[in-house]
């Protein structure tokens, strides 16, 4: 190991993603085949001896990345000196359950971190919030850290990206790899707006190539957006290796750029483009580079996507409301 190691921080360690996604972080899978990791796991009390277990086969498996595991339930001892804080740790929906019930139960658990990572995140810290309902409580963290850029503070919409270049490339019988530009907007919830019609699929238009709105309005746009309830009812648990894996995706291509020609999805504080209001953190379509993402800018919206995009928006707008009133923003 020749470059010192970077503090991963992740919270929920113990859970089911938790379980999915340490294995590849201390594997070099998040931040590239050169970079040691010391991962910080941070768990609630009840479960800091099933995390303990977790870092016993982390050693286990020797990576020669992991550089150390520290094990705490302090939030501010989990987040000091930390460079990417993974937001893991929430309650699970179960069935029956839309992301929006859980929003009171896990602002107390995203307020506290927040002024953790204020309070002692390294001065680069990036931050991904996975934990549901995942853009307010991006949100609520980011509200407690007035002193980290707010730009920091992004929620994973890759896996309903992930998602909708699996449903788009199966329907025109191309490999995900020819798919390109595709964009989720708005909330990491059942309005979240999968859309193709800026996607190209080996050059070529993706809506033009499919050319069967019935099928993006009534198939498509439903199984992308549904997903986590169609997994949650055929597992009985909601999704979690690929969960993991999208955050894995997330950080790489924040930290080490998208390729030439395409772009990605991420949950960011909006900065009013496309007409989202700012502040809030609404998946956009992004490029990154250099460790930092921009939104596309210059794409010209139809009819379809200004509906779905607005109707989205304003269910972000409702939980940005509704966790002023609770005082968690
Ligand atoms: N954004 C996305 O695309 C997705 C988000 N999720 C969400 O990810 C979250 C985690 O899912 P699972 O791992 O399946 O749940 P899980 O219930 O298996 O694990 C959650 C873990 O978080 C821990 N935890 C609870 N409060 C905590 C706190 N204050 N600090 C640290 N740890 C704490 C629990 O003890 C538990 O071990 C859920 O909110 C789920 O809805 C799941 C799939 C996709
Ligand atoms: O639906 C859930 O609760 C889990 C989740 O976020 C997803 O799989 O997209």
């Amino acid at each position: 190991m020749t470059k010192a190691p970077v503090n991963v921080t992740v919270t929920g360690a113990a859970g089911q993603i938790g379980y999915a996604l340490l294995f590849r972080v201390a594997s070099g899978q998040l931040l590239g085949p050169d970079t040691p990791v010391r991962l910080r796991l941070l768990e609630i009390p009840q479960a800091v001896k099933a995390a303990e277990g977790t870092a016993m086969e982390l050693d286990d498996c020797a990576f020669p990345l992991l550089a150390g595991i520290d094990i705490t339930d302090d939030a501010n001892k989990a987040f000091a000196g930390t460079n990417i804080g993974l937001l893991v740790g929430a309650r699970p929906r179960g069935p029956g359950m839309e992301r929006g019930d859980l929003l009171e139960a896990n602002g107390g658990i995203f307020k506290p971190q927040g002024e953790a990572i204020n309070a002692g995140a390294a001065e680069d810290v990036r931050v991904l919030v996975v934990g549901n309902p995942a853009n307010t409580n991006a949100l609520i963290a980011q509200a407690h850290a007035p002193d980290v850029p707010a730009s920091r503070f992004t929620a994973m919409t890759r896996l309903d990206h992930n998602r909708a270049q699996t449903q788009l490339a199966q329907k025109l019988g191309v490999g995900v790899s020819d798919i390109k530009k595709l964009t989720i907007w708005g909330n990491h919830s059942a309005t979240q707006y999968p859309d193709i019609f800026h996607a190209e699929v080996n050059g070529k238009n993706a809506a033009e190539s499919v050319n069967d709105q019935q099928w993006l309005a009534d198939q498509f746009i439903p199984t992308v957006a549904k997903r986590g309830a169609a997994i949650i009812e055929a597992r009985g648990a909601s999704s979690a290796a690929s969960a993991a894996n999208a955050a894995i995706d997330h950080v790489y291509t924040w930290v080490n750029g998208t390729a030439d020609g395409d772009w990605t999805s991420m949950g960011i504080p909006s900065d009013g483009s496309y007409g989202v209001p700012e502040g809030i953190i609404s998946s956009f379509p992004v490029t990154c580079s250099g460790g930092e993402y921009q939104i596309v800018q210059g794409l010209e919206i139809n009819d379809f996507s200004r509906q779905r995009i607005d109707a989205s928006v304003a269910e972000l707008v409702e939980e940005r409301d509704t966790v002023r009133k609770l005082d968690l923003v």
